[in-house]
């Protein structure tokens, strides 16, 4: 499969820094705003930010249900801190009126890690990343209270789950974004390309 292209969602958040990092693992990246722009991604990532305004923005902008639409479809998603709380099918405890994609079978809390702890850095170890742990950037970051049954557990910090996969939805709960090493966008990006792979067979 020549690049995939690959869609960030762009209605509020650090959709550059993904851009950065996704063109850097090989994608063709670019930021999606409106249900027409959906059409033509192989895959799509939702960046950290506030996942109320996420939320609120996406209902606004009409692009809720096309986006639950194509992640129930398949399409390959990956969420990052407020986006894996929008790609949660529940949240422990939500702001009122706060919706999500869902599509990760799985309950997030928000603001986890608590006051003392509102930003922090810490090594990852995650599965199906080659090397070196991976230099965690958590900021006011959710952590994912329970999974489903089939959801696979990719790491966990302090005992609590931080990254997960559900099929073809990736989502963590700190921001490699940020930090100049791209393994786990290239990650996502197999995961795009398998998927292209198998659509084309
Ligand atoms: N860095 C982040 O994305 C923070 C997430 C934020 N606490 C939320 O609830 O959406």
């Amino acid at each position: 499969m020549p690049s995939p292209v690959i869609g960030v969602l762009a209605l509020q958040g650090d959709v550059r820094e993904h851009l950065v990092a996704l063109a850097a693992a090989d994608a063709v990246a670019r930021p999606v705003r409106r249900p027409g722009e959906l059409d033509g991604v192989d895959g799509l990532v939702i960046p950290g930010g506030e996942s109320t305004t996420i939320s609120k923005l996406a209902v606004l902008f009409g692009m809720m249900e096309p986006l639950r639409a194509r992640v129930r479809a398949g399409l390959p998603v990956y969420g990052t801190c407020a986006g894996l709380i929008m790609l949660a099918d529940k949240i422990l405890d939500p702001r009122s009126g706060q919706e999500t994609i869902g599509g990760i079978d799985m309950i997030v809390r928000r603001n986890a890690f608590g006051r003392q702890n509102e930003s922090f850095e810490a090594a990852v170890d995650i599965e199906g990343v080659e090397g070196d742990p991976v230099e965690g950037v958590f900021i006011r970051a959710p952590w994912v209270e329970s999974v489903g049954a089939g959801i696979e557990v990719l790491a966990e910090h302090e005992g609590h789950i931080v990254a997960v996969r559900q099929g073809n939805a990736l989502a963590t709960s700190f921001h490699p974004e940020l930090t100049g090493d791209h393994r786990v966008h290239r990650l996502f990006t197999d995961m795009v390309r398998a998927r292209g792979a198998a659509d084309s067979l």
